[in-house]
This record gives C-alpha cells, structure tokens and sequence, in this order.
C-alpha cells in the first residue's frame, strides 16, 4: 500500500492500528511515521516509539535497518501519502474536497454537519490541510466511513494538485479567491489557477461547485491549462442573482442568522453563526448536501446545529460580561472586511471595538492593502480601533482619514496593548480581534475574556 518492503518483522503477521507521526503522541499498535521537518528528524525516535508500543515503523532506506519491525520506503512523507491514496481507495469513501482563500474550515464543518445527518462522515480536524495534514486526515478516518469532507490548503502552485491527486475528490467546492498567500503567488490569477488545481484530480463526473461572483474562477476554467475530468457538472453559488444559488433574504440576529435562497424558495434557514460570508459559505454547503440526496429536513436540522472549528468568529462571553468576536485564526483584506461587516451589524452595546493586527503574507503592496482595511472602517462600523503589530500602523494611518482623534490605538507591544484596551473596555462592549496566526492575538482574546473589566 505505500510502496515499501518489510524488515525485521520475523514471519509473524503485524496487526497495525492507526498512523502516528509523533513520538510523543504514540499509540499500541500503530505504525510510526518518522519525518523529517525543520527542527527535528522523527526517524531519530523510531526506537522509542517501538519501546513505546509502536507496532512497527516506515524508515527510509537510505538509512541503516529499521530499529524492530519496520517497513523500508525510498521516502516516509511520500509513502505516508501513498499509504492514505491506497487506504481510501481501499474503504470506498466518497471525497469531497474543499478549498479557496477564505472559508475551507467553516465550510468543511457544515458540509460535514449536513452529511452527517445521513451518511457516515470522517471531516479534517482543525487546520490540517496541506501535504501532511491531508494523508493524516485520511489515515485517521473509520474505514466504514461513507464520505470525507477534506480541506485542501496551499501556499504556492501544485499543493492542491498533489492534494487532489491523493483524494481524487467526486465533489469539489471553491470558497472564494482572496489575497491569503499573495506573497507566494503574486497575483490573484496566479491564485485562482493553485485552487482550481483541485479540479485536477476530480474523478469523471464529479460536481464542481464555486463562487460564481469571483470572475476570475470562470477565467482559469476557460483556460486550455486548466486539467478538468470528464463530464464535470458545475454550479455556482454567491450574493449575485446570477449564480444558481443566492441568498433572496437575510436576517442578521444576535447569535445567528436567517436566511432564504433560491434553492430552498421561501423556507427560512437558522445558521448559527455570523455574518452574510457564513451564509455564502452555508449555500456552497447546501449545493453539496442536496447533490447527495440529503433531505430538506435534514439540511435544516444539519445547518441549525453545525459546530464550527474554533476562533472563527467566535462568539465569547468574558467573565465581566464582554462580548468578545473571536477571528482571530488567520487575517486577510477580504476577511478582515467580512469581520467588520459582523461588528457592524451589532446593535444595544455601548461600544464597538476592534483589535486589528498584521495580515501576513500578502506580498509587495501589503502596507497598501493594511492602508485599504483602514479607510474601510468608518464611525458606523467601530467606535474604537487597536491595531497591532508594524504592518496594522498602516491600517491606524488609513483609519484616521475617517474615525475621529482620539479613537485610534497603534502599538507592537502586545503586553502593552492589552493594559490599554483593558484599562478602556467595559463589560457592556462588543470586541473584534482578528489577525493572521502568526501574530497570536487569542492572547489578546484570553487576556479581555479573563479580565474583571470593574470600573
Ligand atoms: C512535520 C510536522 O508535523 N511538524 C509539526 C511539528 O513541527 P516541529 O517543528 O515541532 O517538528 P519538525 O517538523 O521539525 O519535526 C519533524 C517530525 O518529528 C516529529 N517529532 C518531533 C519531536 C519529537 O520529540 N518527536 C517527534 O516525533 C514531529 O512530530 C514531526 O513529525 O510540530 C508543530 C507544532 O505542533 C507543527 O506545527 C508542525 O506541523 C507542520 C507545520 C505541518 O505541516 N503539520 C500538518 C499536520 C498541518 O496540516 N498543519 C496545519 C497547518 C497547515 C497549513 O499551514 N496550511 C496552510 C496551507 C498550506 C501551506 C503549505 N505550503 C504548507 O507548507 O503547509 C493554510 O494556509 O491553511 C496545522 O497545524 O494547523
Ligand atoms: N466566504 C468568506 N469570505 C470572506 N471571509 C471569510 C469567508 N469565510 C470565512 N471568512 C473569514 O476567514 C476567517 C477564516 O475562516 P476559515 O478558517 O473558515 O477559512 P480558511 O480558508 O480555512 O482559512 P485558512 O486558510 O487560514 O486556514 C474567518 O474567521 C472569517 O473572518
Ligand atoms: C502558514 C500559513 N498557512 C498561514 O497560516 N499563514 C498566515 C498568513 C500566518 O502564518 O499567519
């Protein structure tokens, strides 16, 4: 299954178990995957991984024998991902796959909670969706499992195509193309034609379902480049009326948001989360649910109850009784904006706050795109601004063009930044904190959610 041949295993059969690629994370019975990363090589732990109860390990052959029963490979990341293509072929699951600049983890989880409502569902944990996440998701998933909602990521060009190569996804959804991983692409074409990857390994007659209002997904799929399977369906979801499914009403509440589309006529929705980009992202779920059959019941039932994957406009209630806006996972322009649009909508607090820190990634004009979020913002929007970090002074410099002295806050010290916000927020507050991982603002989040506020 991964290409390999067996070493020191006497002539006894191995009853493997699951696939542990950390030593410190091991398993009876699994199979030990040593790789080799930035700071450590895991085929330096093979040993104590068998000690550990490790069944038996990959090892790669240019190295000496395996230290016990292994399984010798020209490479262990390539027979891992070899060994999971095999495993899924092997349980016959379906794979749908999902990927876009904003939007994969969100839209993987109610694509899940919608399937789940009927078939047997195996969904990617947290984030893991690049070329060792994917296999590991695979590997990890009940062989009995009828569907995978697998979320491919990428930072750069033939990511999403090995990732899709390895699942041969029949359905596939693309979120959106935003600015996330500029900097390695360099144009948002560029990006589109990395996402668009994943039609690739689509197998024949599978569904392609993407965000009809971004122009440049029709582009790559006009283009000869672009490798598509035979007998491709495709549909298209978005806010514009020309996509085949659209919202036809939302209401924004407290703690969810109702909403009706074309597909679902004048039945009314519940999605428990916030924002008109979760209710694009709920349409592109639907698509899927309803192409494997799920009943309108079921999708109503799946959509109210979707538990989405954390920091993802999370909803908080700090000990002095803030709200705190949770996104702080990642950070783009167009996320940031879809954020804002949240904190927007919020009505009966007395005041509206947002902590904005650096966007990552985003290549040559990144201080113009910081500039950009901060003329975005407006009295209407927030009433107070925190930015963090030496790119987000640039949102502060955009945002003084619209929000009055005195209500803008620049700082690169985190520690200090949270004395000041502390020292000004108020129980009866709403707050926004989003920012790329890299920057580690749930700090921020735990120190407001922990804080007494009194005053
Ligand atoms: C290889 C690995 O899993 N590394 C993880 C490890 O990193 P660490 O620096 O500690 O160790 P090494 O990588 O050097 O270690 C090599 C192996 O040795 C093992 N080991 C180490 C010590 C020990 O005592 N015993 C051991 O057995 C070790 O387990 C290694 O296997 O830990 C870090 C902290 O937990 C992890 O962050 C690191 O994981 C790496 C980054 C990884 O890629 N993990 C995947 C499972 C994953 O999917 N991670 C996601 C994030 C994915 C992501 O960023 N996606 C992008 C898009 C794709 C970009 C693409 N170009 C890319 O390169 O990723 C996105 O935008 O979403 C996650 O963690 O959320
Ligand atoms: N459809 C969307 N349009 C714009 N922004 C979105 C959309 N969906 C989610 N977001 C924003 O992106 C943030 C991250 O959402 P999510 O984790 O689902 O995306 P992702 O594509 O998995 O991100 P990453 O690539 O960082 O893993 C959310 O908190 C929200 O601010
Ligand atoms: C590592 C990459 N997947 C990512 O999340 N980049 C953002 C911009 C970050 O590191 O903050």
């Amino acid at each position: 299954m991964c290409g390999g041949y067996v070493a020191n295993a006497g002539d006894s059969d191995l009853i493997i178990e699951g696939v542990v690629t950390d030593s410190r994370k091991i398993t009876p019975g699994c199979l030990f995957i040593p790789l080799a990363g930035e700071r450590f090589d895991g085929h330096d732990f093979a040993g104590d991984c068998l000690q550990a109860g490790a069944a038996a390990v990959l090892w790669a052959a240019p190295k000496e024998t395996p230290p016990g029963p292994g399984i010798i490979v020209e490479d262990t990341l390539e027979a891992m991902q070899a060994l999971a293509k095999s495993y899924l072929a092997a349980c016959g699951t379906k794979v749908v796959g999902i990927t876009g600049s904003n939007g994969k983890t969100t839209t993987k989880d109610l694509v899940f909670s919608l399937l789940a409502t009927t078939f047997k569902v195996h969904k990617t944990q947290g984030n893991f969706n690049n070329h060792i996440g994917l296999p590991l998701t695979i590997l990890a998933m009940p062989k009995d499992s009828d569907v995978a909602v697998l979320e491919m990521g990428m930072s750069g060009r033939h990511e999403i195509e090995l990732l899709s190569k390895l699942a041969e996804p029949e359905t596939a959804i693309v979120t959106n193309i935003g600015e996330a991983h500029l900097l390695q692409l360099g144009s948002r074409l560029e990006i589109a034609r990395a996402k668009l990857e994943i039609l690739s390994g689509m197998k024949q007659g599978g569904l392609f379902v993407y965000n009809g209002d971004e122009p440049l997904i029709k582009e790559v799929l006009a283009e000869p480049a672009t490798v598509k399977p035979d007998g491709l369906e495709m549909m298209t979801f978005g806010l514009g009326g020309a996509n085949d499914d659209y919202p036809s009403g939302i209401m924004f509440m407290e703690d969810k948001t109702v909403f009706t589309s074309r597909s679902g006529g004048s039945t009314p929705l519940e999605l428990p989360l916030l924002g008109e980009h979760n209710v694009v992202n709920a349409l592109a779920a639907l698509a899927v649910a309803r192409h494997y059959g799920v009943s309108e019941a079921n999708i109503a039932e799946g959509l109210s109850r979707v538990k989405l994957t954390g920091m993802r406009i999370e909803t908080v209630v700090g000990t002095s009784g803030i709200t705190i806006l949770n996104d702080a996972y990642n950070s783009s322009p167009i996320a940031v904006k879809a954020a804002i649009g949240v904190l927007e909508k919020k009505r009966g607090y007395r005041k509206k706050i947002a902590v904005l820190g650096d966007m990552l990634e985003l290549g040559a004009a990144e201080e113009d795109f910081h500039r950009e979020v901060g003329r975005f913002l407006t009295p209407e929007k927030v009433d107070l601004l925190f930015t963090y970090g030496p790119l987000s002074e640039k949102i502060a410099e955009g945002a003084a063009e619209r929000l009055e002295p005195g209500t803008i806050f620049a700082y690169h010290d985190k520690s200090e930044l949270i004395e000041m916000l502390i020292s000004m927020l108020h129980s009866k507050d709403v707050l926004l904190v989003k920012a790329s991982r890299g920057m580690k603002l749930e700090e921020v989040v735990d120190a407001v959610k922990n804080s007494s506020l009194e005053r």
